[in-house]
C-alpha cells in the first residue's frame, strides 16, 4: 500500500492499435504503481463489420467507439484496486491515442455506428489510423494544395497523409454522403473520449495540428481551398470541424459524475485534452529540448524530434508550433509498419518447421528468429528489403508502395529473411534521420520507447549500426501513458499536487534506462554499403521512375 498521504497520482490511459491500457503513476517519481491492459473486444475491424457478411474493402480498419469505454470500465478501477490508492490522491487523468482515428457523431457526441440507423453503414463507423483506403482523396487533395501554392502544404513535407482528417472525411463524402450529412461532427477519436469523460467537447491542438492541418496562427485551411476540393467541403471547418482547439497540458474538464460512478474516481478530477500516443513519449523520455529524435517504436514507427525553428523537411509527417513540448517547433515523421512488418512475415511466411523448432525449444517464434538472425553479420545474408508493406509515410508519403525482398536466392533461411526486414526498417528511420539533418536540423541521439526496444535486442544494435547513433530506452512499461499521466498531472496543476509545466513535469516523472545501445564501428561500415542499395531502391521504385508497385496495387483492387 502506498503512503498515500505524502504522494499525489495520475492514471494515464493510452489507447493503441490492438488494445488500451491504464497505468497509475506516483507524480513525484512518475513510478508505475499499477497497470492494467484491456484487449479491444472487437479488435482491428478490418475484414467486416459486427453482425455483418459484408465484406469491407481492401485498405480498410476500423474501430467499435465501444472497446475504448471498455478499457476505462476495466482497466481504471483495475489499477485504483491494485494501487490501493484512494481516489481523492488521483488528481488527474490523461489520455494519448493513435491519430489520426477519427469518427462522425450526432449531435449528442453518440457514434453514427451506434444507432441502429446507421450502424449497417460502414463509413459511420470509427476510421482507425491505418485505414489507407481514402489515398485517391489524399492525392486529389494534395494535387489541389499544390497547383494553388496553399500555405500549409510545405508544413507537411508536401503531402498530406492519406490517414488524416481530410482524406478520411472526403472519403465518407465521397462514398457515404448520406453519412456526411448524418454527422454533426467528426472527431477525433481521443477528443470523443474525453468527451465521454468530461461532458465537454474540446479538440486537441496535437491531433488539430498532426492530423487536420489546424495551425495554431492561421486555424485549418481556408474555406475557397476546400470549396475547390468539393463545393460540400467549403465550411467543414466551422461546421463538422468546430471545436475550441486547446493546447497539450490543459484541463477539458472536471470528471463528470458518471464516469467517476463507472471508475471509482471523484467527481470533478481534472481530465487533460488529450494527446497522441507517439507524442505523448517525448517528455516520458525526459526530452524537452532539440536533437533528441524520439522513437515510439510497435506496430509503426513514429519519429518526433524538437527544433527552435520551423523549417521544410520532404515528406515529413508534420511541423508544430508547440506541437509536443510548448516553446518549440514540434517535428514528427513517420514510418506506417514496423512490428507490423515483422508481424506479417512471423504470421504468414514463416514455414512450419521454424514454427516447430521454436516450440520445441519453448520459445515464441520472434525471439527464435531474433537468435537466429543475429548469428549473421551484416550484409551476411546477401537480401535487401524496402520496408514498405503498409505504403511509405516517410519521404515518399505514399500508401500505394508495396514491399520488397532482392537478393532471394534457393538458399536463403527465413532467419535470414527476418533479418533484412529488421534492417529494412532501420534504413528507412536513416533515410528520415538523413532528411532532417539535410533540413539543418540536428539529431544528435535517439531516444527509444514502444514494445520494441523490450522485445528485440537485434533490432535495437541494427538500429543504432545503421544509423550511426547512440540509442537511449525508455524505462518504463508503458512509456505513453506515464507521458499521458504527466499532462494529466500538467493539467490538475501545481497547487493540486502536480506541475505548472511539462517540462517540470518531465524533470520529475521521466525515466530512461542506463545501458544504451552504441553503433558498432565494423557494423556501420558495412551498413553504409547496404544502404547505399537501399536508396537506390527507395529512389528507383518511389520517385515516380518505375511505376510497377502502382500498377500492381491497381490490379490486384480489380
Ligand atoms: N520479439 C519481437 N520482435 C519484433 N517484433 C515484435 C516482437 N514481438 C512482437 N513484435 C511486434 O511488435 C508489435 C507490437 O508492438 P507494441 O509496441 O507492443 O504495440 P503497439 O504498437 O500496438 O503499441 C507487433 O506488430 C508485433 O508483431
Ligand atoms: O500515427 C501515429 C502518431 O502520429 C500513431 O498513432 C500510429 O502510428 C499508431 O501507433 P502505434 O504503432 O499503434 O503505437
Amino acid at each position: 500500500m502506498v503512503q498515500s498521504t505524502i504522494h499525489k497520482f495520475a492514471i494515464g490511459i493510452d489507447y493503441g492499435t490492438q488494445s488500451g491500457r491504464a497505468v497509475l503513476v506516483d507524480l513525484t517519481s512518475g513510478e508505475e504503481i499499477a497497470d492494467h491492459v484491456t484487449s479491444y473486444p472487437h479488435h482491428v475491424i478490418d475484414e467486416r463489420l459486427p453482425g455483418s457478411d459484408r465484406k469491407l474493402p481492401m485498405d480498410w480498419a476500423l474501430q467499435h467507439p465501444d472497446d475504448y469505454l471498455e478499457v476505462i470500465r476495466v482497466s481504471v478501477p483495475a489499477v485504483l484496486k491494485v494501487g490501493g490508492v484512494p481516489a481523492e490522491d488521483v488528481i488527474g487523468i490523461g489520455i494519448d491515442f493513435t491519430a489520426c482515428t477519427i469518427l462522425p457523431v450526432d449531435s449528442h457526441g453518440t457514434p453514427l455506428c451506434m444507432l441502429d440507423q446507421w450502424k449497417h453503414q460502414p463509413h459511420s463507423w470509427v476510421k482507425l489510423w491505418k485505414h489507407h483506403a481514402a489515398q485517391p482523396e489524399a492525392d486529389r487533395l494534395n494535387r489541389a494544395a499544390a497547383e494553388r501554392g496553399e500555405a500549409f502544404l510545405p508544413r507537411y513535407g508536401g503531402k498530406t497523409s492519406s490517414e488524416w482528417m481530410f482524406a478520411k472525411v472526403w472519403q465518407v463524402l465521397d462514398e457515404a454522403p448520406e453519412i456526411f450529412e448524418a454527422a454533426d461532427r467528426f472527431l477525433e477519436a481521443a477528443d470523443w473520449t474525453v468527451f465521454q469523460l468530461t461532458g465537454r467537447m474540446t479538440r486537441n491542438s496535437c491531433t488539430a495540428g498532426y492530423k487536420a492541418l489546424w495551425h495554431k496562427k492561421d486555424g485549418y485551411p481556408n474555406p475557397e481551398y476546400l470549396k475547390a476540393l468539393d463545393p460540400r467541403l467549403e465550411h467543414l471547418a466551422s461546421t463538422k470541424l468546430r471545436g475550441e482547439v486547446m493546447p497539450l497540458g490543459t484541463s477539458a474538464g472536471g470528471l463528470n459524475p458518471e464516469m467517476a460512478a463507472l471508475t471509482g474516481l471523484n467527481p470533478g478530477t481534472a481530465v487533460a485534452v488529450g494527446v497522441i500516443d507517439a507524442h505523448a513519449a517525448v517528455p516520458a523520455m525526459g526530452v524537452v529540448t532539440p536533437g533528441k529524435l524520439v522513437m515510439a517504436m510497435g506496430t509503426s514507427l513514429c519519429h518526433m524530434l524538437l527544433h527552435e525553428e520551423e523549417k521544410l523537411v520532404e515528406g515529413m509527417c508534420g511541423v508544430v508550433e508547440d506541437g509536443i513540448i510548448p516553446g518549440y517547433f514540434g517535428y514528427e515523421a513517420g514510418q506506417n509498419a514496423v512490428g507490423d512488418i515483422f508481424e506479417w512475415f512471423v504470421e504468414e511466411a514463416v514455414p512450419a518447421y521454424v514454427k516447430e523448432r521454436a516450440e520445441s525449444e519453448g520459445m515464441d517464434v520472434h525471439p527464435w528468429l531474433e537468435r537466429e538472425a543475429a548469428l549473421y553479420k551484416p550484409g551476411e545474408t546477401g537480401l535487401v528489403a524496402l520496408d514498405w508493406h503498409n505504403g511509405s509515410r516517410s519521404v515518399l508519403m505514399d500508401t500505394d508502395l508495396s514491399g520488397l525482398i532482392i537478393g532471394l536466392t534457393l538458399s536463403t533461411k527465413p532467419q535470414e529473411i527476418y533479418r533484412a526486414l529488421l534492417e529494412s526498417t532501420a534504413f528507412g528511420t536513416r533515410k528520415i534521420v538523413d532528411t532532417f539533418e539535410r533540413s539543418g536540423i540536428a539529431v544528435d541521439k535517439l531516444y527509444a520507447c514502444g514494445g520494441l526496444p523490450q522485445k528485440n535486442r537485434l533490432l535495437m544494435q541494427i538500429f543504432a549500426d545503421v544509423t550511426n547513433r547512440e540509442i537511449v530506452v525508455a524505462d518504463s512499461k508503458h512509456t505513453t501513458a506515464l507521458g499521458a499521466a504527466m499532462f494529466a498531472a500538467t493539467a490538475a496543476g501545481e497547487a493540486a499536487g502536480g506541475y505548472n509545466s511539462i517540462v517540470e513535469a518531465a524533470k520529475h516523472m521521466a525515466k530512461v534506462k542506463e545501458e544504451t545501445f552504441k553503433p558498432i564501428p565494423e557494423h556501420v561500415r558495412m551498413y553504409e554499403e547496404l544502404y547505399q542499395a537501399y536508396c537506390e531502391l527507395h529512389d528507383y521504385f518511389g520517385r515516380g521512375g518505375n511505376d510497377v508497385m502502382k500498377r500492381l496495387k491497381a490490379m490486384k483492387k480489380l
